[in-house]
């Protein structure tokens, strides 16, 4: 099904669609960039998207909204904030399970018209319960990577071959090969691997809710088949229900419509943006972007080897760091900017930067992947260390900043300004090499959302199906 040339979507009598995601910036952008999608797809679909007030507040006001056939409606603030999100993730997550659900019942008693269908994400397992009870189809949006999810699916493996909780100072190197999808893994890369209390709960949780993917009717993931055939292939043969890759699911390529060129030639839609301007005037694939995603962080004196680091390296980089800016540049110098947020995807497609320090979100992988920027991996948490095995591992597009596993100790400002040095010489071979192959896997990813490519088909498909 993934290289055949589709059939059009046939126009249909009007689908009214009731999109939820998670209320985190990771899943409400690639949800958000899943509806622009299917409204572009067919004239008849209507979107209702879903969120908290606080939600709403956050992204009500963007540009960039679709407009026909597309409305938002909320559910109160039963949650903890954004704000400090990452403080108590347990406590946060918890929230999320238990008390969204009956407001959004509530919700959908009012809705008129009801839905024909709903997008939800997946850890948001109730609206599963709730819409099976209503015989009301659901599609299972799964922001992350597939991978990630054949990791979670089969976690009771680790148990079985006696490797779980994993002691990351002892074996955190050991590699194994019996997770289905997987090339092998090392047990320091499995997110929530040891026996914390934290762990056991995220690990209880997530488990919780992809135990309830089977029983929606669709699993839709914003990945592209080509960037992990292995796991999409392994999930189709487990999973009873369809599964499409509608990948890679970006912000600026869906506003500038479907001339995937646009991508890469910094229209700026008419904004003035300082640090567009500063982009402009450097040299091609000179600037190192810097981002640790939309919530977590390192330690501060992480933090403060990374500034360092980044100074002594010499060369010139944008940093995304959300606090502790005016300190932080004050450490860097003039080499660069440090700001409090930036329209990443917009940035990574500026012909200035030539590669990416990230914390292996799922979206800035794919956003990093689609612009052909080469990584410096440094992940956080959860699905994070898994995405970075792809970059480094199976793509060989990045490097690792922490290479060995098994040691607790900071990353020193001397070794990462000796890597950032070595990681943006364009004249070394290894450089060269990954550059080229982040070059390649990026056309692998834009001849996907062309005619006859798999996103594209997929897409098509899951319409049929659903219309
Ligand atoms: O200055 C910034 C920083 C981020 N972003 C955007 O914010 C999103 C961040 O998403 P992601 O890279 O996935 O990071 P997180 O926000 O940390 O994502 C959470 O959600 C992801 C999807 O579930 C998981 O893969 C991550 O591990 C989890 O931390 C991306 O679209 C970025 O383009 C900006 O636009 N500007």
């Amino acid at each position: 099904m993934d290289h055949q040339p589709s059939a059009p979507v046939p126009p249909t009598t009007a689908c009214h669609v009731l999109a939820i995601p998670y209320p985190g910036r990771g899943h409400v952008n690639p949800m958000m960039n899943l509806t622009k999608l299917l409204l572009s797809k067919n004239p008849n679909i209507n979107v209702t998207f879903l969120l908290t007030e606080e939600w709403l507040g956050l992204i009500g006001s963007d540009p960039n909204l679709p407009g026909k056939n597309f409305r938002f409606a909320t559910i109160p603030n039963v949650i903890p904030s954004e704000e400090g999100r990452a403080n108590d993730f347990v406590g946060f997550l918890e929230s999320v399970m238990t008390k969204m659900e009956e407001p959004f019942e509530n919700f959908l008693n009012r809705l008129q018209p009801p839905p024909n269908l709903i997008v939800c994400d997946s850890y948001l397992f109730w609206v599963v319960r709730i819409a099976n009870k209503r015989s009301l189809p659901v599609a299972s949006f799964w922001p992350m990577s597939a991978s990630f999810l054949a990791v979670l699916k089969h976690y009771p493996l680790l148990e079985q071959h006696g490797d779980y909780p994993v002691n990351v100072s002892e074996n955190g190197d050991k590699r194994v090969d019996y997770i289905p999808g997987n090339t092998s893994i090392r047990l320091a890369d499995f997110p929530l691997h040891d026996s914390s209390w934290r762990s056991r709960k995220l690990l209880q949780l997530a488990l919780n809710s992809v135990s309830w993917v089977q029983k929606s009717q669709y699993l839709l993931f914003p990945s592209i088949y080509e960037l992990e055939p292995l796991a999409i292939d392994a999930l189709r043969k487990e999973y009873t229900i369809p599964i499409y890759t509608i990948g890679p699911a970006l912000p600026n390529f869906l506003d500038h419509g479907s001339n995937i060129n646009s991508i890469g030639t910094n229209n700026h839609n008419g904004c003035d943006l300082g640090y567009i301007n500063w982009l402009d005037n450097q040299p091609s694939n000179s600037v190192l972007y810097v981002s640790q995603g939309s919530f977590l962080s390192t330690s501060r004196d992480q933090i403060d080897e990374i500034a360092f680091g980044l100074k002594e390296s010499g060369v010139s980089f944008l940093w995304v760091q959300r606090d502790e800016g005016s300190k932080l540049k004050e450490i860097c110098g003039d080499r660069g900017l440090v700001l409090p947020w930036c329209d990443q995807l917009r940035v990574l497609s500026h012909h200035a930067i030539g590669g990416f320090w990230s914390h292996c979100g799922w979206n800035s992988t794919r956003e990093g992947v689609f612009c052909g920027v080469p990584f410096l991996s440094y992940p956080l948490f959860m699905d994070q260390p898994l995405n970075c095995k792809y970059i480094v591992e199976d793509w060989k597009v990045g490097w690792r900043v922490k290479k060995d596993p098994k040691s607790e100790s900071l990353i020193t400002r001397d070794e990462i300004a000796g890597l950032i040095r070595k990681f943006m010489d364009l004249d070394s071979d290894e450089g060269r090499e990954m550059r080229k192959r982040a070059r390649e896997l990026q056309q692998a990813c834009r001849k996907a959302i062309v005619d006859g490519g798999s996103s594209e088909n997929n897409i098509n498909a899951f319409l049929r199906h659903v219309l």
